[in-house]
Formats: C-alpha cells, sequence, structure tokens
C-alpha cells in the first residue's frame, strides 16, 4: 500500500479545471517533488491533500484512508503537515510559541484540564516544549527561541515553518516552494535538511521552483501542466522526457538550472 495515493483527482473553479484526473502515488521514505510551470495546479493538488480544498471527484488516500471532506486538523491528526508558499507565522510571538503550536493536534488535555491547570496537562506541556526544543535544534533554530519570527531572516522563517510542521510528528511532510527567497547558501543548507528529515523516516513531497534543488533532493518528480499530469520518474528520466522539456524546461535559463 502506498503512504499516499492520489486517485483521478478534480478540482475546478468556475469554468476553470485546476486539477484534471490526476493520479500518482508516493511510497513511505520517498522524497518526490511536484513540478510544473506557474499556474499548473501544483499549490491546488497541495491545498486537496491538506484538506484545504475538497476534490470535486476522485480520491485521496493516506496509508488508505481516504482524507475526502475532512478537515485540514483532522488530516494533521492523520500524520500530515505542510509548510505554505506564503509564509504563515505568528509574526509577533516568540519562535518556540511558533514551534509550540505545530505540537497542539498531539496535545489531548481540554479545556477543563487547562484551565485547573492538572498534572496531566502540565505533563503534556512538558512533553510539548521538549517537542518544540528538538525540531528547533533540528532545523538549527534553537537559538533564536525567545525571538519574535519576525526578527528572522526570510530563510529562516522558512524552517520555522518546517519546525511547526514537524513538531506535528508528520510521516509525510508536505512543503510548498521551501527554498523561495532564499540565497544560495540557506538552499544548500535546506537540501541537507531536506535529506535529514528523510532519514527521519518522514516522507517529503514538495513544490519547487529551484530546478537545481529538485534535482538533487527528489527521487521521483511527477509534472504537471494545465492541470493534467504529464510525466512521473526519476529526475533523469523527467529531464529528458521531450514532452517535460516543451512544457516546462523549454527555455534556457531552465535548462541551465539544471
Ligand atoms: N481559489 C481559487 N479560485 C480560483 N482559481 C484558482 C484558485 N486557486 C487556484 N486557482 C487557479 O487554478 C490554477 C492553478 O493554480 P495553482 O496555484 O494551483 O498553480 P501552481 O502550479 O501552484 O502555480 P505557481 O507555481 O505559480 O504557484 C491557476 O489558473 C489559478 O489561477
Amino acid at each position: 500500500m502506498s503512504l499516499l495515493s492520489l486517485e483521478k483527482v478534480v478540482k475546478t473553479f468556475g469554468g476553470l479545471t485546476a486539477v484534471n484526473r490526476v493520479s500518482f502515488s508516493v511510497e513511505a521514505g520517498e522524497i518526490v517533488g511536484l513540478i510544473g510551470p506557474n499556474g499548473a495546479g501544483k499549490t491546488t493538488l497541495f491545498n486537496l491533500i491538506t484538506g484545504n480544498y475538497t476534490p470535486d471527484s476522485g480520491d485521496i488516500l493516506f496509508e488508505g484512508r481516504s482524507v475526502k471532506g475532512k478537515k485540514p486538523h483532522k488530516i494533521v491528526d492523520m500524520g500530515i503537515a505542510r509548510t505554505f508558499q506564503s509564509i504563515r507565522l505568528f509574526q509577533n510571538m516568540p519562535v518556540v510559541e511558533n514551534a509550540l503550536a505545530g505540537c497542539h493536534c498531539r496535545m489531548k488535555s481540554g479545556i477543563f484540564a487547562s484551565m485547573i491547570r492538572t498534572p496531566g496537562q502540565r505533563r503534556e506541556e512538558k512533553k510539548a516544549l521538549e517537542t518544540a526544543r528538538e525540531v528547533l535544534d533540528f532545523v538549527g533554530l534553537w537559538e533564536y527561541a525567545g525571538l519574535s519570527a519576525s526578527s528572522l531572516s526570510y530563510g529562516k522563517q522558512r524552517l520555522l515553518e518546517i519546525a511547526r510542521a514537524l513538531a506535528s510528528r508528520p510521516r509525510l511532510i508536505i512543503l510548498d516552494e521551501p527554498a523561495g527567497g532564499m540565497n544560495d547558501q540557506e538552499t544548500a543548507e535546506l537540501l541537507h535538511l531536506i535529506r535529514e528529515i528523510s532519514r527521519k523516516g518522514i516522507t517529503v513531497l514538495l513544490i519547487e521552483h529551484d530546478m537545481g534543488l529538485v534535482m538533487r533532493a527528489c527521487e521521483k518528480l511527477v509534472v504537471i501542466e494545465y492541470g493534467t499530469k504529464i510525466a512521473v520518474g526519476s529526475p533523469e528520466e523527467v529531464k529528458n522526457n521531450p514532452r517535460v522539456i516543451e512544457a516546462y524546461l523549454g527555455s534556457d535559463e531552465e535548462e541551465d538550472a539544471c
């Protein structure tokens, strides 16, 4: 059984078919890249997997269970976490609080326990803080724990988003343009981090326009154009696929990036 499986997924917005009968699967342990030209439907696909949108038809299975119609927080509970193309942090809150926000789906205490601070709730808070420290350490941000998120560079804010996603203990992490706004040094560090995430046993699905990063990080690529899947394969296979070259890697600039 695949970890994630999309089956003939369709999503329309008014008259526009943003995702057209797309099927592909992601196996546990893989690092998979979803690529395609601007407006191809990549982010829409991510939003369908994470419950921000519901497919018009088709199905999306995670560990054999359909995520269709489930709310985003339920899908996080199931083991899928994500980052966003446009950074969505609590900008005025400390870095550590942002990481803690990711732990909440794993906390069980209700409002009553929180109000009277039962021993069980205190244990949960301690555990959450340990998790926040672990994930911030993992992405290299623990030393900034007390600073507000807004004081971090753009690249570090992206790492904080990854830390927050990791704090929910996902089995699949979905990264939407994680290298956006990063310089070359930060992108090289991101590549290392993606491999480390994979080594932890977390499956990675990413959208990324930085072809250098995609080609190095991913073992499998899914290519979409105008909402339709046009190729699946290893980076080498995809790079040499005439349909992909025409659709996506056609310009000299993009080919140079590979
Ligand atoms: N909420 C929405 N309402 C209407 N149209 C939308 C909506 N979201 C996306 N679209 C349209 O669906 C198509 C696919 O958009 P999407 O953002 O998924 O593409 P993308 O491949 O992620 O693009 P990019 O690489 O530029 O981020 C585009 O034509 C877009 O304008």
